[in-house]
């Protein structure tokens, strides 16, 4: 089905106001709300923003061949300067996800779709999902921090390198209209907060949602905690999703269980709370686990985690949920979750021995502490070297509860650089610093600018049976420094350092290599 709808139709549809001699009968084909991206025949959504209103960039997506644009009461003049046809609204940003929906023949009901959302696990949930989906036959695609991939009705995987967490609305749109023509049968995407809040993810109904935990990020963008969970709990509401799984192990998921507007099933991983699913045992095997979950009514079942650790135990159960609620239960869709696999730069096993090298893309205290939990619980490490750090422009009260966590958890922290971006890599580096030093614990603590240099020193310090950890980055391929972003990969500079040799071809297809 070919994307397009008459401006008309499109303004009355949409509740918008059309300016403009002979707009009416103008085709749109695409959406864009970013003008350097527009296409030939796209509506160019022209929002106010925090910096500049895009109407300012009206006259270049003119250029581009939009053929139309939408925008408030602002922005009006500079679009009808342009001569285009202009669609009035006086919320263009909620307006631009229901008019792309509608140029694209809303995509989101001509495949199964499910929305994870969460502080951490997002990734993880989606890519599990994924992998179980895919080994039960089902074309499956993921959209999220590691980019697009999808699987067609014929098998052929495609890839879309999108940058954002959650992409733009009209983004989201065209790529679950492509999705749908391929004949991708489920579309699993990650939810961000400001996906939300930015209305990103409108005009999708969710099959199924999940909620996986919240915990202190983002804190730059959000006011107050409060906020950050009202975002995202407003994903568990009717005109967004349909059914839910939440994960009542913190307060905020036991508040949302409780609140939330459709259904939902819970789980847990704390044996003496009560949910649908709960975890009773976690036996680790291997670099993942083994499990047994007590579902409603006492019955016992088996299901293996990828990966070790609680969090990834949750992270299995919520796979299990999700499937359940699409439509694939028991021991098939168990089995095809214990074949599952590894998520790329989450808790990624780099070596074996003599040391064990880790590369995780803990980028939060809460991430951090279960990372490093996780690791000291391996019979075989003895001290636990972390390299970590955090990132620029974004919240910074997290840096000294990330320092914190390091200090208390590991024996020997190296404070470095991730993606300082904008900011003074000292600078980020003295607030990670300063929590480190204010832990009351007995931790080794190094400062090292340049994430190579660090992680060098982590692999001269390290002895035998000693286990580093490299938070932070997981599966990016760059350092963000002052908007340049240089080639940079952990898994590669830790192989490298520890002079091992890289992995075999995976059996999936690849997720395009992370951005920053
Ligand atoms: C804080 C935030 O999310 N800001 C988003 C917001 O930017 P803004 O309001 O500052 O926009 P602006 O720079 O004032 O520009 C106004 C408008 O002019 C447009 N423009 C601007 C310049 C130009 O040449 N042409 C043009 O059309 C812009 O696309 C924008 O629509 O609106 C823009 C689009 O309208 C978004 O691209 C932008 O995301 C920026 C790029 C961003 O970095 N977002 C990050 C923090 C983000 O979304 N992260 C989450 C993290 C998820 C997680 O970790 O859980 C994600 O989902 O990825
Ligand atoms: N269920 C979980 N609970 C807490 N921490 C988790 C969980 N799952 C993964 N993590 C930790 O959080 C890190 C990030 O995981 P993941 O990439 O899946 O999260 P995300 O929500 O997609 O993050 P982002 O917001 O950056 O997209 C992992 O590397 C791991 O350390
Ligand atoms: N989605 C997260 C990723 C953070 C990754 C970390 N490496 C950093 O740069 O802070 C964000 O944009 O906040
Ligand atoms: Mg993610």
């Amino acid at each position: 089905m070919s994307a397009g709808i008459e401006a008309a139709d499109l303004a009355a549809r949409i509740g918008a106001q059309l300016l403009g001699a002979d707009a009416a009968g103008a085709l749109l084909t695409g959406a864009s709300l970013d003008s350097r991206s527009v296409g030939p025949g796209d509506l160019y959504c022209a929002l106010p923003g925090s910096r500049v209103h895009g109407a300012a960039f009206a006259q270049q997506a003119a250029q581009a061949g939009a053929a139309a644009a939408l925008t408030d009461a602002a922005g009006a003049s500079l679009c009808t300067d342009t001569g285009l046809p202009v669609l009035l609204h006086e919320d263009p940003r909620r307006a631009s996800a229901e008019a792309a929906a509608l140029i694209h023949h809303r995509p989101a009901e001509r495949l199964r779709t499910v929305g994870v959302t969460g502080t951490n696990g997002k990734t993880s949930v989606t890519t599990m999902l994924r992998s179980a989906l895919l080994d039960l036959g089902v074309p499956t695609g993921v959209m999220g921090t590691s980019g697009t991939v999808f699987r067609g009705a014929d098998g052929t995987d495609h890839e879309i390198a999108t940058v954002r967490t959650t992409p733009e609305s009209p983004d989201v749109q065209a790529i679950l209209a492509q999705m749908a023509r391929a004949g991708t049968a489920v579309a699993a995407m990650e939810v961000s907060s400001h996906a939300m809040v930015l209305h990103r993810a409108d005009a999708i109904v969710f099959d199924a949602v999940c909620f996986t935990n919240l915990s202190q990020d983002h804190l730059d963008f959000h006011p107050t905690m409060e906020d950050y969970f009202a975002a995202k709990a407003s994903l568990f509401a009717p005109e967004h999703a349909r059914a839910g799984v939440v994960c009542v192990d913190d307060e905020w998921g036991r508040r949302l269980a409780q609140s939330a507007r459709i259904p939902v099933r819970t789980f847990t991983t704390d044996p003496a709370r009560e949910a649908d699913a709960v975890i009773t045992r976690i036996a680790p095997d291997g670099f993942g686990a083994d499990l047994r979950v007590r579902r409603t009514g006492g019955e016992e079942i088996s299901l293996r985690a990828p990966l070790p650790g609680t969090h990834y135990a949750a992270n299995a159960v919520a796979v299990m949920l999700l499937l359940e609620q699409i439509g694939h239960e028991g021991a098939a869709a168990r089995a095809a979750i214990a074949r599952a696999g590894s998520v790329p730069g989450r808790m990624e096993l780099i070596s074996q021995e003599p040391v064990l090298g880790v590369v995780d893309f803990s980028h939060t205290e809460d991430a951090l502490r279960k990372a490093l939990a996780t690791l000291r619980a391996v019979p075989s490490t003895r001290r636990l070297i972390v390299v970590m750090g955090a990132g620029g422009d974004r919240d910074r009260s997290k840096r000294p509860a990330m320092g914190r966590a390091a200090a208390e958890l590991a024996d020997v922290v190296i404070v470095t650089d991730d993606n300082p971006r904008s900011e003074d890599p000292a600078s980020i580096r003295a607030e990670v610093l300063q929590g480190a030093h204010a832990a009351a614990a007995a931790a080794e603590i190094h400062e090292v600018p340049g994430r190579s240099d660090a992680i060098a020193l982590a692999c001269a310090l390290a002895d035998e049976s000693d286990t580093i950890l490299v938070a932070g980055k997981g599966a990016e391929t760059g350092q963000d420094v002052g908007g340049t972003v240089l080639p940079f990969d952990d898994r590669e500079e830790l192989r490298r350092r520890l002079a091992v040799a890289p992995p075999a071809d995976s059996t999936l297809p690849p997720h395009p290599a992370e951005g920053r």
